[in-house]
């Protein structure tokens, strides 16, 4: 023990000595070098490789620092004795992950690799065009230089691909909003998130079951294609164009194909963006495997239309970007990257080069005057599906009856079935409104059954009336009869009218 402690002294004492002569010889500036120059040398002899991984990777989040910290809370590879525990703001799962400053050992096909968790304060704020957070984090990955080609080779994909199959699992999927406006909040996002918890999915939707199949498949083959993406050189993402009348099911169908495929929703409010810049921002913003909304595009942006904005407002060239595309109410900025998004903004938001800034992302527009878009929105590579969402068919109704009655294939009597058969089409009723009838009744199923077919009936009668020009009671029809065709120039002269009221109509329904 005496030996060691002799050992010891001496060693200091040598580290002294060179540090003195060090100090005395070499100016500051030699030293700094000298230094960095002992750190390299130490480094070529160290049995040690390092990777930083730092929260903020310039202006993005990076996406691999995310993916760590949830692996980190998978217990089955980890060992730790201090854990910090979160349970986000209506999420049903705890995670845990590691404490500020804490290490943590993983084992990857028998490699051992040491996580760390680094948490410093930022420095004094340097100029930054948004603020930053106070903290700033970072993992460092220490990895034998050995080991090296397997974690760059495999662990850093498993540990992402492992990231994303917890969050599936934890059924938490994430509805962004950026209804804050363009303002960003401390870690520069644009978008808020809650936890995206809507029940519906492919088996609640009813729709046609032929219909719904090929969705299904189409969604399944974008979600595995990664492969023929590539290999056909395309972006990897994919567009669909949901339209038809109020209550068919279309906001209903976003959450389904969200459940279906566990990707996020980011529900992008156009109103609340001012700019192309601040679109592209928003893009940039998002992650992969997420589904970006535009609801009610005829309603949250002024498209006028193209013949219109000619002889107005564009007076550039056949196909400028100053098609008028600004939130209603507010004049148009004009200029590409003014005070107002174009649809140039938009078609490149959806088909541009910026578009591809992530993968496996699908553009999700709803409208239900798909007449009122712009043909360039619509085409294939920006909409690829265009799916009609209908009122209710017959076999869309059994659907709803089993979800709601109970009623399975065969359960209803031939004749009754007869009758709705014959009903169905003629009484253009929306599933929103049959699984009102059906909510209503559900404790008797007879007479759920009954009252809908008396609905039905009522609904058909009135509507033959009704286009016979004779009498039109119902709202609905009154609200089918504003929309009915009118005079081509009419039509234009009226549209932003129609536009704006059918916008109010849907703002006092939801609100
Ligand atoms: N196809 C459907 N299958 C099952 N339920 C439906 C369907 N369509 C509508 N519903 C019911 O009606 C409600 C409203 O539907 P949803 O919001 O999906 O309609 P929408 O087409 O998005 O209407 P809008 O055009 O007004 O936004 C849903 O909560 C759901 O319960
Ligand atoms: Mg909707």
């Amino acid at each position: 023990m005496k030996e060691f402690w002799t050992t010891l002294a001496s060693v200091m004492g040598v580290w002294a000595f060179f540090q003195s002569i060090l100090h005395t010889v070499f100016p500051p500036e030699l030293r700094f070098a000298s230094l960095k120059l002992f750190h390299r040398f130490f480094n070529w002899f160290s049995a040690y490789c390092y990777y930083d991984i730092t929260e903020i990777d310039g202006v993005n989040t990076n996406e691999l620092y995310n993916a760590v910290q949830l692996y980190l809370s998978s217990s089955a590879s980890i060992t730790g004795n201090r854990l910090s525990l979160t349970r986000g703001l209506n999420s049903s799962a705890i995670t845990f992950g590691l404490s500020n400053n804490d290490r943590l050992m993983d084992n990857y096909e028998g490699v051992t690799v040491l996580w760390e968790h680094i948490v410093t304060q930022r420095q004094a704020q340097t100029f930054s065009w948004r603020p930053l957070p106070e903290e700033k984090r970072g993992f460092t990955l220490r990895v034998k230089k050995k080991d090296k080609s397997v974690i760059l080779g495999s662990y850093l994909d498993f540990v992402m691909e492992k990231a994303s199959e917890i969050r599936r699992n934890n059924q938490d999927r994430l509805l962004y909003t950026n209804s804050r406006g363009g303002s960003l909040d401390s870690r520069g996002h644009p978008w808020e998130s809650v936890p995206f918890k809507h029940p519906s999915t492919f088996d609640t939707l009813a729709m046609d079951p032929i219909n719904k199949a090929e969705i299904m498949a189409d969604l399944k083959d974008f979600a595995n294609g990664e492969a023929f993406y590539q290999r056909t050189g395309r972006a990897w993402k994919r567009g669909y164009l949901l339209y038809g009348p109020p209550g068919t099911g279309k906001s209903s169908m976003i959450a389904a194909m969200a459940n279906f495929l566990g990707y996020d929703i980011y529900d992008l409010e156009l109103t609340e963006v001012h700019t192309n810049s601040e679109l592209r921002k928003l893009l940039m913003k998002t992650s992969s495997k997420s589904i970006i909304v535009i609801e009610d595009i005829d309603c949250s942006i002024n498209l006028t239309n193209r013949k219109k904005s000619g002889g107005a407002a564009n007076s550039g060239g056949a196909r400028s970007n100053n098609f008028d595309v600004s939130p209603p109410g507010t004049s148009n900025g004009g200029e590409d990257g003014g005070n107002s998004i174009t649809l140039s903004g938009l078609l490149n938001f959806t088909d541009g080069l910026w578009s591809c800034c992530g993968s496996e992302r699908i553009f999700v527009f709803t409208t239900n005057h798909i007449e009122k878009l712009d043909p360039a929105l619509l085409r294939s590579g920006r909409m690829d599906m265009h799916v009609f969402m209908s009122y209710c068919s017959f076999p869309a109704l059994k659907i709803l009856l089993k979800n709601y009655l109970g009623y399975n294939d065969g359960d209803l009597e031939r004749d009754l079935e007869e009758e709705f058969k014959q009903v169905m089409d003629k009484a253009e009723m929306t599933p929103a409104d049959i699984s009102e009838v059906l909510i209503k009744n559900r404790r008797d199923k007879e007479r759920a059954v009954w009252e809908l077919l008396e609905a039905l009936k009522m609904r058909a009668e009135k509507k033959s009336r009704g286009l016979n020009g004779t009498v039109v009671e119902d709202e609905e029809q009154e609200k089918r009869a504003l929309d009915s065709p009118k005079e081509e120039e009419e039509e234009e002269e009226d549209d932003d009218g129609e536009l704006q009221e059918s916008c109010n109509k849907r703002d006092q329904n939801n609100g």
